[in-house]
């Protein structure tokens, strides 16, 4: 019987499976495999009932799904979002296990998190919010089966919280439940700026590979949260003129080139931590969808989901775009910066710098034993290019666009384990 190819019109699922099915073709993937990678292995649907400031309860939906554990535990963050739902997380998932096994580190994928404005929430809220979804969740979350991390609106805080409601349960300290913790609470130096390292390296890779000083190099960064921040910081310091930057409240052009410590500066100055009202000698304030149409060089949308698609994709004024957040290019989009020739280097590629930093959060938690931040980024730095390398030379040998490259070797891997072990239990 042919493959049932499942349809979703949510648009990270959608792009999740149109990019898995059309790589999986290519391949020559078994049905019988197509049919079990297109699935998570398990999704968990908790209510998460909060008793509110003023006394009230409300009650929060929460997710996690685990889609593959082939490679080993499940893998990937939490998000705190009044659009977080089931068939993102499911998408967002099945990315997790494309990029740990892109990245040859020993996880599969997972992800859930918690639809809620955390932003309306106070500091109390947030917390009992966080504890009660842990432990609801708990069964089915540890070091060797599911290990959450930070995603959009979550941090430390929110990974202590959890680690501590974790080992409250179990009776025991459990450091290795969640990545991306504080380091006086088993976490590790160097993982909060490890994504946007990872996005930066590829940045400079790929500049390299092209012949460009990165002097010569104008960029414009979406997101000036936790990776898209980062990033520009790294790239600022390589050399590059970052001429935009946005974040929720809009975007901030400044063909001069804008001062990213300055910038950040304000950002954590501000109550809501956000750039409105930051300025500059030369700062243009624009709309937060304009600032992706300006003239640069590399675009590396760090924010959301879907930002390049069908609308914007032939409007685009740079040559390479290089994706920091997950799945910010939908296949429509995709296929008009193809026919324009715009290099794309995909998102589970250039963002994997974060799992690889919380496996080295995990290994260390593993070990009780702990590594200077140069040690840590002395080995993220030469992981993040010698994979980079392994996309790119793959998608020279065979004549493939990078994102087509880095789907045909990540399924390699899982599906390779998946007929060795089978998938019986
Ligand atoms: N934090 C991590 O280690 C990793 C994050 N990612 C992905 O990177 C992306 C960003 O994540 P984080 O930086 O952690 O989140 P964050 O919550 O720290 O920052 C998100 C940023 O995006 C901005 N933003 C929100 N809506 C926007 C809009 N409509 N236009 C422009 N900017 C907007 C926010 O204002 C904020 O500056 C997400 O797709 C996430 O899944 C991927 C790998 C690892
Ligand atoms: O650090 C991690 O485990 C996962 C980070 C994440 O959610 C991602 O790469 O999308």
């Amino acid at each position: 019987m042919a493959v049932q190819k499942r349809t979703s019109t949510n648009v990270l699922l959608h792009t999740a499976l149109q990019n898995f099915y059309s790589a999986a073709e290519e391949m020559g993937l078994e049905d019988g495999l197509v049919e079990v990678l297109s699935r998570p292995e398990r999704a968990i649907c908790v209510s998460v009932p909060v008793k509110m400031d003023d006394g009230s309860v409300r009650v929060f939906n929460g997710y996690r799904v685990q889609h593959s554990t082939v490679c080993g535990p499940a893998k990937g963050g939490l998000r705190f979002h009044p659009d977080v739902n089931l068939e993102e997380c499911e998408a967002l998932a099945s990315l997790m296990t494309w990029k740990c096994s892109l990245a040859g580190i020993p996880y599969g994928g997972g992800k859930g998190g918690i639809a809620v404005d955390p932003f309306e929430l106070s500091p109390r809220e947030r917390e009992m919010m966080t504890r009660t979804f842990a432990a609801r969740i708990a069964p089915f979350i540890g070091d060797w089966t599911d290990v959450p991390a930070p995603d959009v609106n979550t941090g430390g805080p929110e990974m202590v919280w959890i680690m501590d409601t974790i080992s409250k349960l179990r009776g025991k300290l459990e450091p290795g439940v969640v990545t991306g913790k504080p380091i006086t609470y088993w976490g590790s130096k160097g993982r909060t700026a490890a994504t946007g390292l990872g996005v930066s390296t590829c940045v400079l890779e790929l500049l390299k590979r092209k012949g460009i000083d990165p002097k010569d190099a104008t960029v414009i960064v979406q997101g000036f949260g936790n990776v898209g921040h980062y990033n520009a910081l790294f790239l600022q310091q390589a050399g590059c003129k970052i001429v935009g930057i946005s974040d929720i409240t809009g975007g901030y052009y400044n063909p001069k080139g804008i001062d990213v410590v300055a910038a950040k500066a304000h950002v954590e100055k501000h109550p809501k931590r956000i750039l409105e009202g930051y300025d500059e000698p030369g700062l243009q304030k624009m709309d937060g969808n304009a600032i992706l149409e300006q003239e640069c060089l590399v675009l590396s949308p760090c924010a959301l989901e879907g930002v390049i698609n069908e609308k914007n994709a032939g409007k685009l004024k740079c040559k390479y775009i290089v994706e920091g957040a997950n799945g910010p290019t939908k296949p429509e989009g995709d296929k008009i910066l193809d026919e324009r020739g715009i290099l794309v280097v995909p998102d589970f590629l250039a963002n994997s710098g974060g799992v690889i930093g919380s496996y080295f959060e995990w290994v260390q938690d593993l070990a009780g034993f702990f590594w200077t931040e140069e040690e840590y980024n002395s080995r993220l730095v030469p992981i993040m290019k010698d994979n980079f390398k392994r996309v790119w030379d793959y998608a020279e040998e065979h004549n493939v666009k990078m994102r087509r490259a880095a789907f045909l070797v990540a399924i390699k891997r899982v599906a390779d384990g998946l007929r060795t072990k089978g998938f019986f239990l």
